[in-house]
């Protein structure tokens, strides 16, 4: 039987054949090439079953090289050599419709596995091959994180974003899905259209319905004009729906309609609109266990099904924290308007190793400001951490909403703020030249206020809901987004 062939396109011979010896007992043939032009020759003279591309090569990009490649061979698995394992350079290789990348300096395990792999998947090929446009995504806020599960989203990423599909990102409050649609959006062939969020959770329902899909002119009491809902502003773009797990059943029949044939009609309305909108949705809920039990429809979660993108809880890629950290360190001192501190002491490293982060990224981050308010040196030391962080394991956060029984809230300094600590928290972030005063003191307000509420009712967030006169669903995604932390009261009976 004829062996499988690999062929590897480097400028650079060490590791040409550094890879030749990799494969040497593996039964692939491996066929070097040291230049573009000569790997190009080379494929359609031993048409390869797979190919190791360097993405850098003088002369001719890793880019031109590619499509020459796939013009000649549409379903060759290509694999790139990359310097760096950064986001960007993940997202970008997949993007370009490659198999897979590597990482100099390569790793024999990984190496072999990948080619065998991809080896595998040519002989079964079925996989379809896009290759978009190169486009400038510098500008994009920038996911940060190289643990095997974020470099797992960033290929997913890159597989989704050229295709028209819908999208479910899961994940709990605060792992970034918001940034990841942002990411789909920014490397879609929609990126040029309009990209706009609206989370299901911070509306009562019929101010939802009208905010998606708009209302005619005397519609409701108040209804004074025509609204222009969403899904109309943003034809031909990229809505991304937050927490569409908190759509009420009405808004989920008329999404359900619209994902079905993009038709709708505003609230009020006859006429029947059509538009063009890709959706991004994300939800941090259980709606398998919510469709089981008929709060959301069990259609509407198969359409959006099609294509999910987990995103891991925080704790689960401990690597990503230091990453992260020294992400936040950089942008918040330049927004803060701080002197750029010098590092993490590794004693408080190892207290943000050791915490449990229930509210994520979102919560690292402003671990990270209050650090850097507090900081009265160039070094973070543990002195300068929130006390429920530097308290080591923090309880559970908040139970799934489904199972929540009344429990009792702890109140701690960062996440209940004294009603007395808003006036010094506001004249430091002032004194610190902050630009973003506003979220921030409302996100302090606010986590107080649940906070309190929570705490006056025992935990029971249907009651809290009902003082707050918001939905228990949006207490719950409340007290997921801030981390609160409502401490659970076992009692054993036995
Ligand atoms: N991997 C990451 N790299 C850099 N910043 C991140 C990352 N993940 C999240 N963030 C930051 O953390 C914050 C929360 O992220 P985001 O709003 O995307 O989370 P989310 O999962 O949509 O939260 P929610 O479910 O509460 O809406 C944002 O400020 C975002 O920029």
């Amino acid at each position: 039987m004829l062996k499988p062939k690999l062929l590897v396109i480097d400028d650079d011979r060490t590791l040409r054949h550094y890879v030749v010896r990799c494969f040497e007992d593996a039964g692939i043939e491996v066929i070097e090439a040291e230049s573009a032009s000569a790997g190009i020759d080379a494929v359609r003279e031993h048409q390869p079953d797979t190919v190791l591309l360097d993405i850098v090569l003088p002369r001719m990009s890793g880019l031109e090289v590619f499509q020459h490649l796939k013009s000649f061979d549409s379903k060759l698995p290509v694999i790139f050599i990359t310097a760096d394992d950064d986001a960007e350079t993940a997202i970008e290789a997949m993007m370009l419709g490659g198999y897979d990348y590597v990482v100099k300096p390569l790793d024999v395990g990984q190496l072999r596995e990948l080619v065998e792999r991809a080896i595998e998947t040519r002989r079964m090929m079925q996989v379809p091959v896009e290759i978009p446009a190169d486009d400038d995504t510098g500008s994009a806020e920038r996911l940060v994180g190289r643990s095997s599960r974020m470099l797992d989203v960033y290929k997913a990423i890159g597989r989704a974003a050229p295709q028209d599909v819908t999208i479910l990102i899961r994940g709990e409050s605060g792992t970034g899905k918001e940034l990841v649609a942002r990411a789909i959006y920014q490397h879609s062939p929609r990126r040029d259209g309009p990209f706009l969020a609206v989370n299901c959770a911070a509306l009562p329902d019929t101010l939802l319905e009208s905010e998606l899909f708009g209302h005619e002119k005397g519609a409701f009491t108040g209804a004074d004009r025509r609204r222009i809902g969403k899904f109309e502003q943003c034809s031909g773009g990229t809505l991304f729906l937050d927490e569409i797990g908190d759509m009420s059943p009405l808004v989920q029949s008329k999404v359900l309609r619209l994902l079905q044939e993009q038709k709708f009609e505003r609230v009020g309305g006859n006429e029947t609109i059509e538009t063009d909108v890709r959706i991004i949705a994300a939800t941090n809920r259980d709606l398998e266990a919510m469709t089981r039990k008929s709060d959301f429809r069990e259609d509407l979660y198969y359409r959006l099904n099609g294509f999910t993108i987990g995103l891991p809880p925080l704790r689960e890629r401990g690597q990503d924290i230091v990453l992260l950290v020294e992400h936040f360190l950089n942008r918040l001192s330049h927004e803060l308007n701080r002197p750029r501190v010098e590092g993490v002491a590794p004693s408080a490293v190892a207290v943000l190793q050791k915490y449990r982060w229930p509210g994520n990224v979102r919560e690292l981050q402003s671990v990270v400001r209050q650090a850097l308010l507090n900081a009265t040196g160039p070094v973070i030391v543990p002195e300068f951490l929130p006390a429920d962080v530097k308290g080591g394991q923090r309880p559970q956060s908040a139970p799934a909403e489904e199972t929540a029984a009344p429990q009792p809230v702890e109140e701690s300094p960062s996440q209940g703020m004294p009603a007395s600590d808003l006036a010094p928290f506001v004249e430091k972030s002032l004194k610190a030249g902050s630009k973003d005063l506003y979220a921030e003191t409302l996100e302090r307000m606010e986590r107080y206020l649940i906070t309190r509420v929570l705490k006056s009712t025992g935990g029971n967030q249907s009651k809290a809901a009902e003082i707050l006169g918001i939905t228990r669903g949006k207490v719950h995604n409340r007290i997921q987004a801030f981390g609160i932390s409502v401490e659970q009261d076992v009692s054993i009976e036995s």
